[in-house]
């Protein structure tokens, strides 16, 4: 008996020591601006959806170190606010410059409501961007909802293609002219590696016939693909570039909506701290894309981890992504 317990402490603590070693030895990926405050975004306004949390808001705050004027567009104002005042304080503390357009090299943040479920939300915001900002230079389209039990948005699309692929959809529509007045601009898209387990089963894009929460993920990250490739398309020789990323397996909260039962929350919590990439990690391929000048001029590619990587043949499928943009066009009611 004795015996058998020192052999499952012995075998409990090995298990912990190994996942810790995970953690510090294991791949990880480089910081990409290391400390310092380059001044590499000073002059660029970089607009962000979901940037209250996660990997938006990591993302945020290196583009803010960077100098640029970080647009958070976020669907709570209160969140986006507590975001913004602890990013300004982090920035302080690490003895940044300044924040606020007055002070030279330092960047600036500004919040902005942005309800991805909501096409009226979507037009307002765009309506003030419009008037309120003479420049877009990147538009990452970042926020994200992850295997939620099934609802509609405002206006009846399935939540996880709606909020993930429509709502972007039309904000990146109606954004397209500023970016382009301000060439040559960038566009990022988040998507994930998941995208290869979904389909676009153009017959039922609501999902009412039939909903699987994890393949209505995987739909809406394919189309975030499909999306960027026809974009591309769209907007060869305008200098205005799109390119679409996976981050990897990050921790952040996207997992909301997975219910894991309370005793198994600890080790499930170790093993993601151990496997997982931390938001700042997690972020480099977004930053990347929207700062590297290694990166000027290449559009339509899919990336992970600071590198290009090959698609699947159905995310590269040119008439599936036709089908797909004039069908968005119509549901999103932008059809000329
Ligand atoms: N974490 C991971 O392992 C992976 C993440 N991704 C992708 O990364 C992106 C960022 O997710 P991540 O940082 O992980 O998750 P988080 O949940 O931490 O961040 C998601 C952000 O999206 C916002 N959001 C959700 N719904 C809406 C909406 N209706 N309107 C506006 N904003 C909304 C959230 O706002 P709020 O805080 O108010 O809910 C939050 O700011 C997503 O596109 C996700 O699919 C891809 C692969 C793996
Ligand atoms: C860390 C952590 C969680 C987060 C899970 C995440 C972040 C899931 C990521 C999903 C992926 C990989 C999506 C790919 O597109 C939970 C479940 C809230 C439980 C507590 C610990």
């Amino acid at each position: 008996m004795a015996v058998a317990t020192v052999a499952a402490l012995l075998a409990a603590l090995g298990g912990a020591l190994w996942l810790a070693a995970r953690r510090f030895v294991g791949p990880s990926v480089k910081r990409l601006h290391r400390g310092g405050y380059s001044g590499l975004m000073h002059g660029k306004t970089v607009l962000i959806t979901g940037a209250n949390s996660g990997l938006g808001r990591a993302t945020a705050a290196e583009l803010l170190r960077l100098g640029a004027r970080v647009i958070m567009g976020c669907r709570d104002r209160t969140r986006a606010e507590e975001a913004a005042v602890q990013l300004r304080r982090e920035i302080c503390q690490a003895g940044g410059p300044e924040l606020g357009p007055d002070s030279s090299g330092a960047g600036e943040l500004v919040v902005k409501e942005l309800d991805l479920a909501s096409l009226r939300s979507v037009r307002s915001f765009c309506q003030e961007v419009l008037q309120e900002e003479p420049r877009l230079d990147v538009l990452i389209n970042n926020a994200g909802i992850f295997q939620c039990p099934y609802m509609k948005t405002e206006d009846g699309f399935e939540m996880q293609f709606g909020v993930n692929h429509l709502g972007h959809f039309l904000l990146t529509n109606l954004l397209l002219g500023l970016l382009k007045s301000s060439a040559p601009s960038r566009i990022v898209v988040v998507t994930s590696k998941l995208y290869k387990y979904g389909d676009i089963n153009f017959e039922d894009l609501n999902s009412e016939q039939n909903y699987n929460k994890s393949f209505c993920y995987s739909r809406s990250k394919l189309a975030n693909i499909l999306f960027t490739r026809e974009l591309a398309r769209r907007l060869e020789g305008t200098n205005v570039t799109v390119n679409v990323l996976h981050p990897g397996m990050v921790r952040t909260n996207l997992g909301r909506h997975i219910h894991i039962p309370l005793l198994v929350k600890p080790l499930f919590n170790l093993v993601t701290w151990a496997f997982f990439k931390t938001p700042l990690e997690g972020a480099q391929t977004s930053i990347y894309l929207a700062s590297s000048p290694e990166v000027e001029g290449v559009s339509g590619k899919y990336f992970g981890d600071c590198k290009e990587e090959e698609l699947l043949p159905k995310a590269m499928d040119e008439s599936v992504a036709g089908k797909l943009w004039d069908v968005s066009e119509v549901m999103v009611g932008i059809l000329k």
